[in-house]
């Protein structure tokens, strides 16, 4: 059992010091599939060791994959080349890739495989997956449009071209990518509908699968060929998370601060590094912030927002009503938890009203995180500025960056905990 809450008390300083964010969880759960989907031994590096990791490992675990651990950041993964059929469901808590890459990756399972997860990912969709597995003649099913999926696979298509709907979430074109490589012939993928949620996934996605020797290639802006290679075993080095150092990043701005990641902005490959450009701009962030390209830094620049000079609008960030919580609801609630009105949501865009007299204040704010891992991180930082903020279930940060507390805590953060 995780604690209740946790009020942060102001420091009242500039953040200094050094602080590296976990390594990225994108990467490494997709180094996890790609390695345990490999004949022979694959050794991850610089890996992160959370919820969403976990429950990866032990679903590759229950499938006949070796893994071992030998310290907090690496995993030795040793696969045979094919995943066995498990004897249970596999249980993925709230982490949406290891659901959406494992639904797919099941496809290539000689038998039964049930992808499941906690309350919250039995809400979030996962209906356009499991029709484009269907499409190439897969046996897959989910009565509710959202997990639990049971998937009957054989490692055989009877396609050779798949279409998919990314709008809700980019993890599915993801999922059918790595999974395509294991296939028994050449696959084309393309994208349907307009929007898609971050298309810097699917770079990140089709980098790791060619550092596991994969031959993918973007035939055109929405179709991608993916050929029957299967995966080889590799040493592969996972970089730091860049949504986890959003906050970071967020900290050192709103403290006028300096805080040493280890790592610059611009050695990032994932998408959310593009919010560091964005968060360099405080306290004069742009009127609207288009979040469809860096998603999960929303909260973190929504929170931001709230001490800078001028009111923001976020725009392009309908699918994160879809993510761990509704967040953008829960980014409207718990911004008018400090101040009435500072947050308000219009159709799928959220306003933020911003105010910089809010530093210095002190407020009662009890932050409903929803279980949301970055709602706890992203008001944490409305807590540096001011005095009450209390986050409830802070130990949801366990989801992607469980040291979370202690990372603020080395630079000079304190806390005022309670049980009750
Ligand atoms: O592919 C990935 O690693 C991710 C894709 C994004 O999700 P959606 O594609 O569901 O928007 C992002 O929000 C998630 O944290 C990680
Ligand atoms: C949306 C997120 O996670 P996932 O979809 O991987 O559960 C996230 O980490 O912000």
């Amino acid at each position: 059992m995780g604690r209740a809450k946790l009020t942060i008390i102001p420091p009242g300083k500039p953040l200094t010091g050094r602080a590296m964010p976990p390594g990225s969880k994108s990467i490494t759960n997709r180094a996890l599939l790609l390695a345990g989907l490999a004949k022979g031994t694959s050794r991850l590096t610089g890996a992160l060791k959370s919820d969403d990791t976990r429950y990866m490992a032990e679903a590759l675990r229950a499938m006949g994959v070796t893994i071992d651990e030998p310290d907090d950041t690496t995993f030795v993964v040793k696969g045979n080349g094919k995943l066995l059929p498990p004897s249970e469901p596999l249980f993925l808590g709230n982490a949406g890739t290891a659901t959406r890459f494992l639904t797919a990756a099941a496809a290539l399972v000689d038998g039964k495989v049930v992808v499941d997860g906690d309350a919250h990912m039995r809400k979030r969709p996962i209906a356009p997956l499991v029709d484009a597995l269907r499409s190439l003649g897969i046996d897959a099913a989910t009565e509710t449009g959202c997990p639990p999926v049971t998937i009957n696979g054989t490692g055989r298509f009877e396609a050779s071209r798949v279409q998919i709907d990314g709008g809700l979430s980019s993890q599915y074109v993801s999922a059918l990518l790595m999974m395509a490589a294991g296939g028994d012939r050449p696959i084309d993928i393309e994208l349907l509908g307009e929007d898609i949620g971050a298309l810097g996934y699917i770079d990140l996605t089709t980098a790791a699968m060619r550092a596991f020797g994969a031959k993918v290639e973007r035939t055109s802006p929405v179709t991608w060929r993916v050929e029957p290679t299967g995966y080889s075993a590799t040493d592969f080095l996972i970089e730091p998370d860049a949504s986890a150092a959003t906050y970071l990043w967020a900290a050192e701005v709103l403290t006028g601060g300096r805080i040493d990641l280890g790592t610059p902005a611009t050695a990032f490959s994932q998408p959310d590094a593009r919010a560091y450009e964005t968060i360099a701009k405080f306290p004069h962030l742009p009127a609207v912030i288009d979040g469809s390209q860096m998603q999960d830094a929303v909260p973190t620049l929504a929170v931001l927002a709230a001490f800078n000079e001028t009111p923001v609008r976020f725009v392009g960030i309908a699918n994160l009503r879809v993510k761990e919580c509704d967040r953008v609801r829960a980014l409207s609630l718990g911004l008018s938890q400090i101040a009435p009105g500072l947050g308000t949501e219009e159709g799928d865009d959220l306003i933020v009203a911003s105010d910089p007299r809010l530093a210095g204040t002190k407020v009662t704010a009890n932050i409903d995180t929803f279980a949301d891992h970055r709602i706890a991180m992203s008001f944490a930082l409305a807590g540096l500025k001011i005095g009450g903020v209390t986050i409830l279930d802070p130990d949801c940060v366990a989801k992607t960056f469980p040291a979370y507390w202690q990372v603020l805590a080395s630079l000079g953060v304190k806390y005022q905990e309670d049980a009750g």
